[in-house]
């Protein structure tokens, strides 16, 4: 049976752009583009995991807001259960860190990257609302 992955993701919204993130060549997923986030660990709730890994990743602290999505998605390795959120950086800029690229898009243009396929709903939601503030 294949393993159950709780992944949470952060939609990083700034001046009505989302915060994409390409992962690295040698990673799983090679090349897709992704919110920043990551597994939720034993003992933390989705938002300290979510709170965490930005940190982490991004070296910078965010305020968690709306749930935007929750999908789940089989892949090979096994299957990605990912909740999305809202949030807003609230001090520097993000550092990139295990990302090979970042870029802030409108959420009209998010379907033009090539994003993971757990993402593809959020990214169809995202893509099809009236502008971010
Ligand atoms: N952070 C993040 N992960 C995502 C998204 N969409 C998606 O399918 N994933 C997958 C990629 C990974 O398999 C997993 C996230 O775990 P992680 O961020 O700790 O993954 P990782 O690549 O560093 O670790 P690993 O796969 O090498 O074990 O969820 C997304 O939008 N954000």
């Amino acid at each position: 049976m294949k393993k159950d992955i709780y992944v949470v993701g952060a939609v990083l919204v700034k001046n009505g752009k989302i915060l994409c993130a390409q992962r690295g060549p040698e990673k799983s997923l090679p090349l897709k583009w992704e919110f920043p986030g990551g597994k939720i660990e034993e003992g933390e709730t989705t938002q300290e995991a979510l709170k965490r890994e930005i940190q982490e990743e991004m070296r910078c602290e965010i305020e968690i807001g709306e749930q935007i999505d929750q999908t789940v998605y089989e892949y090979d390795f096994g299957i990605v259960h990912l909740t999305t959120f809202y949030c807003k950086l609230l001090d520097k800029e993000p550092t990139l860190t295990e990302h090979k690229e970042i870029k802030w898009l409108i959420p009209e243009k998010l379907p033009e990257l090539d994003w993971a396929p757990a993402d593809i709903p959020a990214i169809e939601k995202l893509s099809n609302k009236t502008p971010l503030r």
